[in-house]
């Protein structure tokens, strides 16, 4: 028989996934005491916080716990690169029915510590709680290192849009999921079995933010980002209402992205646009970022749209009214 929870108990579950994970460098004082302590030489700290709920960000039968354990992570790492900062470590507020198996919760820890890795942050605390469907709720800490926080009301007629990550894959993925396809591709999927559809459901299970671009960003002068959690138009739609211009998308590049396969293949069979994909997809956590026009785009960036004055996004300077993106309550 499977253990679960309630046959584990609570603080032997603690000890449990505690022991997966390591005592980051930044982490003075880990799980153990009342609070954990955190180095901040810099003294400037970025703070996030996201909630991650079954059945609404994520499905047990279309996602392993160390998916789970990917994605809650990823959500909130890329807000910390998302200001220019470096993560470095990572709460995670975690609730669960007791019939749910220790095997899920220790692989859900798995799956934060790996993800974690990838930033190079690490599980410095959190809390456990019992409820009636698996609710995380994560906060991640970064460190600006002596940048300036790049917000989201910095954007200046003149700057140019790039992109860093990818867009519409993990839209893609849920959508062949929510048909009935792709179901059947290995629920332990390893985060670089990228090829075809496979790929697609991957990115939604385990979206991959590219970390270190927010910083090399940050670097570059950018005078504002975000990463994309709900959708390319209306997160740009956040930096033009708190900057006060209009962002104007490439037509030419962002159909480029939605033509690059296994999108156009997968859309085809499911009858569904991958332009619409690329613009209003979440969860992919791709960062976006206007950098100044003589500043030098870094490596693994691309050109995506221009900053001007006036208000909203457009797509080749025609409105994108109706591209919208998720919204919780609508
Ligand atoms: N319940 C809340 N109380 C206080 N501030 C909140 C609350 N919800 C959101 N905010 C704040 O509003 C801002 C926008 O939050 P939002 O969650 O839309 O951004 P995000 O985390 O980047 O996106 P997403 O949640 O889609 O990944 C953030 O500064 C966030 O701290
Ligand atoms: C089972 C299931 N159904 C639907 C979705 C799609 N979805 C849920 S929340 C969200 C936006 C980002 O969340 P937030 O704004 O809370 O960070 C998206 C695109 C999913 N991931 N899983
Ligand atoms: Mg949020
Ligand atoms: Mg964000
Ligand atoms: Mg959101």
């Amino acid at each position: 028989m499977t253990a679960t929870l309630r046959d584990l108990g609570e603080f032997e579950l603690i000890r449990a996934i505690t022991a997966r994970f390591a005592l980051g460098q930044d982490v003075l004082v880990g799980p153990g005491d009342d609070a954990a302590v955190l180095s901040a030489p810099d003294a400037r700290v970025v703070v996030t916080t996201d909630l991650l709920l079954e059945g609404r960000h994520f499905r047990r039968d279309w996602s392993s716990g160390v998916d789970v354990g990917h994605k809650a992570a990823a959500q909130n790492l890329a807000d910390v690169a998302a200001m220019g900062a470096r993560p470095t470590g990572l709460f995670v507020g975690f609730a669960a029915p007791g019939d749910l198996t220790v095997d899920w919760a220790l692989a859900l820890a798995d799956g934060l510590a790996a993800e974690c890795a990838r930033a190079g942050a690490t599980v410095a605390g959190g809390d456990i709680s019992s409820a009636d469907s698996i609710m995380l709720g994560v906060t991640a800490l970064g460190d600006l290192e002596g940048r300036a926080p790049v917000l989201r009301s910095g954007a200046r007629p003149g700057d140019v849009v790039v992109l860093a990550g990818s867009l519409g894959r993990a839209e893609a993925g849920l959508a062949l999921l929510t048909a009935g396809l792709g179901h059947d591709a290995d629920a332990d999927a390893d985060a670089d079995a990228d090829a075809g559809w496979t790929g697609l459901v991957t990115a939604h299970r385990r979206p991959r933010p590219p970390y270190p671009l927010g910083p090399a960003l940050a670097a570059a002068g950018a005078h504002a980002m975000c990463d994309v959690s709900d959708g390319l138009v209306q997160d740009l739609g956040h930096i033009a209402t708190a900057s006060g211009v209009r962002i104007d998308l490439d037509l030419g590049g962002l159909t480029a992205l939605a033509a690059a396969e296994p999108l156009p293949s997968a859309a085809a069979e499911l009858g569904a646009d991958p332009l619409d994909w690329v613009l209003t997809g979440g969860e992919d956590h791709a960062l976006v970022a206007c950098l100044p026009p003589a500043a030098a785009i870094p490596g693994g960036c691309e050109r995506i749209g221009l900053v001007l004055p006036g208000t909203g996004v457009t797509l080749a300077g025609r409105p994108t009214a109706g591209r919208g993106g998720w919204n919780h309550f609508r």
